[in-house]
């Protein structure tokens, strides 16, 4: 028998309510039901594991591309006899269209990066191509493997997938473990501490409800002993080594120039967290406030730039959060959560319990949270915001940066993701997701939704009048344009009195900076003071829940 501790219990998401001794927990009453208690005990203590002998495993790597505070990993050293490190590269993402070539290339470094740290143990990342059940049944038929650790997900596609692969590994007798590793907390933990109620919407309400909770768990301090794998071990299962990008099918003739200056892989994660928390001997973490950072500031970046780290699981964010912490305690003084740099980590978790619990949170459509609003979709207007040919400099030297480098300033994707939907071109968030989804290094299926909902004051934010304005807005932060010199060099040469409005340079002005308008670079597709009123109007419509 396991007797657990209140705190225990509590990290569980129990309300624990009757408790006769802290320390010998005689009688305890929990407001749940039985099945909820096997289920978490099973989950999240592994207590069945302890009865389970030991037997060839598989470690399913999708998110968690590190050695560091894995507890999928931990769990499933733990059980195993001979243990298959396998990455399955599923068709679904595949595709150029949908996962370009910057975010293809940081996950594949991250991958080859875990497969460097395994060789170390004599293993290696075994990468196969296909729809993940059959590979995991070709597999079973090779391997013969009891066991099957992965880690949670949360978007809508990984966990229809997941569903699939456990009914199957349940026919095929495979006994499955599931871990949490991606998120501050277990998520369904955060779930049992919302006792049935609907999950906060506000910022405010979430920071109570993890006070409530208290910290999240602590990183896993034991290092793995990783079993080795031998070719005799793989047998005649088609395996291959991590691939390089150009021999990814539909990746091979993508001639984009690697212009991005991060990249992947958990020794750099580990490497860019370090030079974060020693930034100025500490001073830099504990005044760190979001609002206040720079979005044109490139070298170095106003803010820490470990979200595509954090999104491939290369760092994890438990052990970032506990780095963070440590640095605060040192100090008296310190900016707090939201806009702490811990905060930025609790918007991170916030959107994640949503994205878990609101059903089509991607989307707008049957969406509960998101106000539908009616957008319009004009061709021309959505691609030249794509293609980064606005005639707005600073929208066009951002998208020119989202493709070149895959990761924006909080505020430079604010702007362009306004200026997409309410500011200006009144297409719908919808269409600018998929476009971030696809660039992003960091692309993140909640995060990345919540914040376009945001943005489009589709959903928790309601101050509609405030549009950014693609001039005076980058102008404050950067009067001579460094930034829109840096991603567009056709201005290069444009006088600062002109560098975010081009357009009313005169045509000599424009002959000497050899960047003619219309010919070297565009007019502006649209007026965007005219745009704004006439959203405005639109958007007070929307809120009088009037139609169009
Ligand atoms: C339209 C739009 C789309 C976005 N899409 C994504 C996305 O797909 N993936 C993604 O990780 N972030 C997304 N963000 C949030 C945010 O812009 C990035 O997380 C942040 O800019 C990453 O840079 P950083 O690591 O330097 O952040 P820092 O300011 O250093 O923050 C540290 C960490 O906190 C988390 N974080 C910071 N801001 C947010 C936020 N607003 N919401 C959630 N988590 C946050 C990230 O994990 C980040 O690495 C989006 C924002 C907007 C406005």
């Amino acid at each position: 028998m396991t007797i657990l501790s209140l705190h225990q219990w509590r990290r569980c998401g129990f309300h624990v309510t009757g408790f006769y001794d802290n320390y010998s927990p005689s009688c305890i009453i929990l407001r749940t039901t039985t099945s909820l208690v096997s289920h978490i005990c099973e989950k999240y203590f592994h207590m069945n594991t302890r009865a389970c002998p030991k037997g060839p495993t598989v470690i399913w790597f999708r998110k968690s591309l590190r050695i560091h505070d894995n507890p999928t990993l931990q769990l499933a050293t733990q059980l195993a006899s001979q243990l298959y490190p396998l990455f399955i590269l599923d068709p679904y993402y595949i595709n150029p269209e949908k996962i370009g070539f910057q975010r293809f290339r940081f996950m594949l470094e991250c991958m080859k990066d875990l497969d460097n740290s395994l060789r170390k143990y004599n293993s290696s990342l075994l990468v196969i191509y296909g729809e993940p059940v059959t590979v995991l049944e070709n597999c079973y038929r090779t391997w013969n493997f009891s066991y099957l650790c992965f880690e949670k997900d949360t978007d809508i596609y990984s966990r229809n997938r997941d569903k699939k692969v456990l009914e199957r590994m349940k026919e095929l007798g495979v006994q499955c473990f599931l871990e949490s590793g991606h998120t501050l907390y277990d998520l369904d933990v955060l779930v049992g501490w919302l006792n049935g109620k609907s999950p906060p919407t506000q910022m405010t309400s979430f920071l109570k409800l993890i006070e409530q909770v208290g910290p999240p768990p602590k990183p896993i301090e034991i290092t793995c002993n990783i079993p080795p794998l031998t070719i005799d071990m793989i047998g005649s299962m088609k395996v291959s080594n991590v691939p390089e990008i150009h021999e990814i099918p539909g990746y091979e003739f993508i001639a984009v120039p690697t212009t991005c200056p991060f990249q992947g892989g958990e020794s750099q994660a580990l490497e860019r967290m370090q030079q974060v928390v020693k930034r100025e001997q500490g001073n830099w973490v504990v005044t760190f406030s979001k609002p206040n950072t720079s979005p044109t500031s490139l070298n170095p970046p106003s803010t820490t730039v470990l979200s595509p780290y954090i999104k491939c699981g290369a760092l994890s964010v438990r052990l970032f959060f506990w780095e963070l912490k440590k640095v605060e305690d040192c100090f008296s003084v310190k900016t707090k959560p939201p806009v702490s740099l811990i905060g930025q980590l609790y918007w991170r978790e916030h959107f994640y319990l949503l994205g878990y619990t609101i059903p089509h949170f991607d989307r707008i459509q049957d969406n509960p949270l998101c106000k539908s609003i009616p957008w319009e979709y004009r061709q021309d207007w959505f691609q030249a915001w794509e293609e980064g040919q606005t005639g707005y400099p600073f929208i066009d030297a951002a998208m020119t940066q989202l493709k070149q480098w895959g990761w924006l300033h909080h505020l430079t994707r604010h702007v362009v993701a306004c200026f997409l939907t309410r500011g200006d071109l009144w297409i719908s968030w919808e269409k600018g997701k998929e476009v971030f989804e696809k660039y992003l290094i960091d692309g993140d299926w909640s995060i990345n939704a919540a914040n376009w909902m945001w943005l489009s004051c589709s959903a928790f934010f309601t101050r509609y009048f405030r549009v950014y304005s693609p001039v005076a807005f980058p102008k404050k932060y950067d009067p001579h344009g460094n930034f829109v010199r840096y991603f567009l060099p056709v201005l290069r040469n444009m006088p600062s009195k002109y560098i975010y409005e081009p357009w009313k340079a005169p045509l000599k002005v424009q002959k000497d900076a050899n960047c003619i308008l219309g010919k070297d670079y565009p007019f502006p597709i649209v007026n965007h003071e005219e745009m704004k009123k006439r959203n405005i109007q639109k958007m007070i419509q929307v809120f009088q829940n009037k139609s169009l």
